[in-house]
């Protein structure tokens, strides 16, 4: 490098490493200011709304409400016509009462609320997680007279909810007016819903306290599948038990037992709600913990049927199932919970760190990776051919922001996981540009000190509509400082507005605006970028060097993996031209395909609409 052109390059370094450091410490600390301030807020009352045209469902309501209230679970009870539905992901318990009218439509005044819940399942934009905080219950008014039509509102509701993350704590009722009954099932449902309020309290695990929710509460209550395509597969964390009320699970050598659904001897699949999880206490059986942790993406799910991959596999060649994660951790020898940023600053005590062994990092990994896959075994569509592939890992995630980053032994983790031929990709941030510059290769690499490096090495941009979807010459500045190779530009997903984001709908773009925007960083760059390639799924278009990657018209932004093991095993430098791939066709901006493997079955949902702002 020129030395004219380093002390500006290390200054604009510095500069940004600093701003960003300052962003994470201003960040963190209104975190801890909003997390200080929480505990002075109320919390957030269960809802019960009602949909009701002539009122019997409202009359139900009332009758309900009185019956948690002498219980003593206060609800606030709501017409449906007063509610606004973007709430639903600030809620954590919801029940609601539900008529079906002419054509299985709701009535009137509910069209809105119904539409929401509808639209938001159908938008890839946003999150299958959106509403996971959500508990619920939904009941349904109508007349079995209808046949197919019985009780389709509420169905709906409560499937739809389901698909958007929420729990469903006591199954949907299908009350049908004609049996002249509906107040007495009202009343042994609402029997139902206060044995899993009280159930809160007596497991104090945050759920329900006093008639109050908080909002802070982990999900541990019950598991909820984060599959947007299958709804009600609540495939890992089951296990099949002959009759839960009898036998219970299968005790393992610890006589322990990790479950969050279970499935009784009916078929019939339940959620772990705290009284059951009483019930298997009773039997002498600890409960260890949720399944929250160690889900499987839905890509992962995806790719073990024979579907569609994540944009990764679209741009890199990189297979979800056959991808697991690393978290190197620090823990700190004097257990203080504040860790390296306060022992940066430390107060009089000596410090140390405890740090696991890489050995052990990549074992756990392995580990964690392979129990996942494995009980995928049995799961419809799951094809044998990838469960055996699943479970020869192959890329690995490293994520080093934070304490990870300090973590000393990274080179010989990458080491570890290089000598098991696993490729790794790094995922990280400037705050620590010379930990970045003295790392051992992997495939590919992320942010500022980058320039210099002779492996792929690639930004992150998440476009939010209103935010930074417009500044062009800025971003392009930012690529100036560490010229990466690859650029990954993708449109914020949309996972409810809350106290610490205030995203709505209107700030995520759709995948027309994320091409534009690329283009026009692409045009910025005077035919340094070009878009290669796009994944339409998800929202997100890779721009790449034209130099290095584009040869004689053909796109190489794929990985050749067996390669890149080789020369890291000959330990002779190398370069990232040495270890690319062809980019398949499919994948290529502009394809037909918008970055769908041809060689994957396409999934799709049953959409009653076209996306909004879609032509196609
Ligand atoms: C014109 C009409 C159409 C109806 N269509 C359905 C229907 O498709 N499915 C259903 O389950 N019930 C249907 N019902 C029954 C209503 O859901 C039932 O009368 C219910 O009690 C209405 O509750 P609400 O007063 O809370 O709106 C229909 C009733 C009427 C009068």
């Amino acid at each position: 490098m020129a030395s004219s052109s380093l002390a500006p390059r290390v200054t604009l370094l510095a500069l940004l490493s600093a701003t960003t450091f300052y962003c994470f410490y201003r960040s963190r600390r209104f975190k801890l200011k909003l997390a200080s301030q929480k505990l002075a807020l109320p919390a957030r009352n269960p809802k019960l709304i009602y949909i009701t045209q002539t009122g019997t469902s409202r009359t139900l309501a009332y009758r309900l409400h009185k019956l948690l209230a002498s219980k003593g679970f206060i609800f606030d009870l709501i017409d449906v016509k007063d509610y606004e539905p973007e709430d639903l992901s600030k809620e954590t318990f919801v029940v609601i009462l539900a008529s079906t009218w002419e054509d299985g439509k709701p009535p009137p005044k509910a069209k809105f609320f119904v539409d929401w819940i509808e639209e938001s399942v159908n938008d890839f934009r946003v999150g299958a997680l959106l509403l996971s905080k959500l508990r619920y219950s939904v009941f349904g008014v109508g007349s079995g007279a209808y046949g197919e039509s019985f009780d389709v509102v509420a169905k709906g509701i409560s499937k739809k909810l389901k698909a958007l993350g929420a729990n469903e704590v006591v199954s949907l009722q299908e009350g049908d007016v004609d049996g002249g009954r509906l107040g007495k099932e009202i009343d042994a449902w609402g029997d139902k819903l206060v044995e899993v309020l009280k159930g809160g309290v007596v497991q104090g695990n945050g759920v329900i306290a006093g008639g109050k929710l908080d909002e802070e509460s982990d999900s541990e209550f019950a598991y909820v599948s984060d599959d947007e395509e299958e709804e009600n597969e609540e495939e890992s964390g089951v296990i099949d038990l002959e009759d839960i009320a009898g036998k219970g699970p299968s005790r393992n050598s610890k006589n322990t037992v990790d479950v969050n659904v279970v499935k009784k001897n009916d078929g019939k699949k339940e959620m772990v709600t705290p009284v059951i999880r009483a019930n298997l206490q009773k039997q002498g059986y600890k409960i260890i913990g949720s399944h929250s942790g160690v889900k499987l993406c839905r890509w992962t799910k995806s790719q073990l049927r024979g579907r569609g991959g994540c944009y990764k596999h679209s741009f890199y060649g990189i297979d979800s199932h056959r991808c697991m994660e690393a978290t190197p951790s620090l823990a700190c020898a004097n257990k203080c919970v504040f860790c390296w940023r306060h022992h940066t600053n430390p107060v009089g005590k000596s410090w140390q760190w405890k740090m696991d062994d890489p050995v052990e990092i990549v074992n756990t990994a392995i580990d964690l990776h392979t129990k996942m896959i494995k009980q995928m075994k049995g799961v419809p569509g799951v094809e044998e051919k990838r469960l055996a592939e699943g479970l020869l890992p192959r890329h690995c995630a490293l994520s080093l922001v934070g304490e990870p980053i300090m973590y000393p032994e990274i080179n010989t983790l990458i080491d570890e996981l290089h000598g098991r031929r696993i490729s790794t990709f790094l995922v990280t941030n400037a705050q620590f540009p010379e930990k970045i510059k003295v790392l051992r290769p992997i495939t590919q690499e992320s942010l500022t000190a980058l320039n210099e490096k002779h492996q792929r090495t690639v930004y992150r941009l998440t476009l939010v509509k209103g935010w930074n979807a417009e500044d062009v010459d800025g971003y392009f500045k930012l690529l100036s400082l560490g010229k990466p190779d690859f650029i990954e530009i993708k449109g914020v997903t949309y996972c409810g507005t809350s106290a610490t984001s205030k995203l709505t709908m209107e700030n995520v773009p759709w995948h027309s605006d994320v091409k534009a925007f690329s283009e026009a960083v692409a045009l910025r760059s005077e035919g340094i970028y070009e878009v290669a390639c796009e994944h339409e799924h998800s929202c997100c278009v890779l721009l790449a060097k034209v130099d290095k990657f584009k040869i004689n018209g053909q796109w190489n932004t794929w990985i050749d993996y067996e390669k890149f093991q080789d020369l890291v095993a000959s330990g002779e430098p190398f370069k990232s031209t040495d270890y690319m791939a062809p980019t398949p066709s499919w994948a290529v901006y502009g394809a037909v395909e918008a970055g769908f493997d041809p060689q994957h079955a396409r999934y799709r949902k049953e959409r009653n609409h076209k996306p909004k702002g879609q032509s196609t």
